[in-house]
């Protein structure tokens, strides 16, 4: 009897002691655990010092000398095709409903990159037949007036789409500005619900975001079978790395994703049939780090530095992609790989939801 009061004093002992760490931890409830939520770390790449045209590693010269060249994975003609079917299907949906969609775009701040992004899909917009609306807000601008643009838009029946262009200036809190977006209108796929039922098993997200779902329609198209795989993705953004991840075992491929703390890092990608690189880094991945006949999916778009070309610089892949060619079977080019795609897809996000507000099939 003794013993177990003794017991009981200890459990409770221990469990006071236990809380109290928790709590001495400001901002944490008792319910989560520090240690496995406490490690956000960013994840700060290391350019590869060296570049295709200095370094001769010996597993990559073995198969350049045997001139493999890999098949091109064309994002631009895929998108041009989609885009055809989209306008044709929106077509369709204004003969029977009178109606079309609607897509809404805020822009924040005045970077030259989103700025083209968002002119090009608007562009595209327009050539299907999707109306397109816009707000653009200052660089120094509030929360509050970011917030009142998509609450606004959530309002609007006949938008259906509601896109907010990231990056956002630092001083807005982007997770608060993405949950305020309605999930029925989110085409992006950001909400933390939509991503939450894209991860779990036999849910259904209401949008599949645009890149990951680009980067899933090439593999598809290019005949290449994912389940069964060994798929390995490099980088694990919210946008790009993490859904692509979670889609890519949906479709029953083994997945390992790997990031700027993963030791080994070529040796894992030397397995992999399925390489899906998104962390912007050019000419990270070298010819030697890919297995023969794998498939590549290069996400990276990089300005790097060329005084030959017209406007002194070109964009780069995370792929080394004159070594690549000669390892690999598939691999998107960059440009004109999954970036168009990736607007493709915002199409076919816009129509979905404007076929389930209109309830038309
Ligand atoms: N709200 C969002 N913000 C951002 C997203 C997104 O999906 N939703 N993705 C990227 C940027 N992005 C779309 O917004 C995007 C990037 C690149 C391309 C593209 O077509 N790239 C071309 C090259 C274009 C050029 O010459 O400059 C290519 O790769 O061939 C389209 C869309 C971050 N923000």
């Amino acid at each position: 009897m003794q013993g177990v009061m003794a017991w009981r004093l200890m459990r409770r002992k221990a469990f006071s002691t236990i809380s109290k760490a928790f709590k001495s931890f400001s901002g944490y409830p008792t319910t989560r655990s520090p240690s496995l939520l406490e490690l956000d770390l960013p994840d700060n790449w290391t350019p590869n010092p060296t570049t295709a045209t200095t370094t001769a590693i010996p597993h990559f010269q073995n198969h350049a000398a045997s001139r493999q060249t890999a098949a091109l994975i064309d994002g631009r003609l895929m998108a041009e095709e989609i885009r055809s079917g989209i306008a044709s299907e929106i077509k369709r949906m204004r003969d029977a409903t009178g109606k079309v969609p609607g897509l809404a775009v805020i822009l924040v701040g005045n970077r030259k990159d989103s700025q083209t992004y968002v002119r090009n899909k608007i562009k595209a917009c327009e050539e299907v037949g999707i109306t397109s609306l816009m707000a653009e807000l200052p660089d120094k601008c509030g929360e509050d007036e970011v917030l009142d643009a998509v609450l606004s838009f959530n309002e609007n029946p006949s938008v259906h789409g509601i896109l907010v262009q990231l990056p956002l200036p630092q001083h807005l809190d982007e997770e608060k500005i993405l949950n305020a977006v309605s999930l029925e209108k989110d085409v992006d796929g950001f909400h933390p619900i939509n991503m939450g039922n894209l991860a779990m098993r036999g849910r259904e997200p209401l949008f599949v975001p645009c890149t990951p779902r680009g980067c899933i329609e090439l593999l598809l198209r290019s005949g290449v079978q994912i389940m069964g795989k060994k798929a390995v993705v490099i980088g694990r953004s919210n946008i790009v790395g993490l859904p692509t991840s979670l889609l890519l075992q949906r479709h029953h491929a083994t997945v390992t994703v790997i990031h700027a703390f993963t030791k080994n890092a070529e040796q894992i990608t030397q397995e992999a049939d399925i390489v899906v690189s998104a962390v912007g880094v050019p000419n990270l991945v070298r010819g030697f780090w890919l297995k023969p006949g794998a498939v590549v999916i290069d996400v990276g778009t990089s300005p790097v530095e060329d005084p030959g070309s017209e406007y002194g610089y070109r964009l780069t892949g995370d792929v080394c992609y004159e070594e690549a060619v000669k390892v690999v079977s598939a691999i998107t080019p960059v440009p004109g790989g999954v970036g168009p795609m990736t607007i493709a897809m915002l199409l076919c996000n816009t129509v979905d939801s404007a076929k389930r507000a209109f309830g038309f099939s």
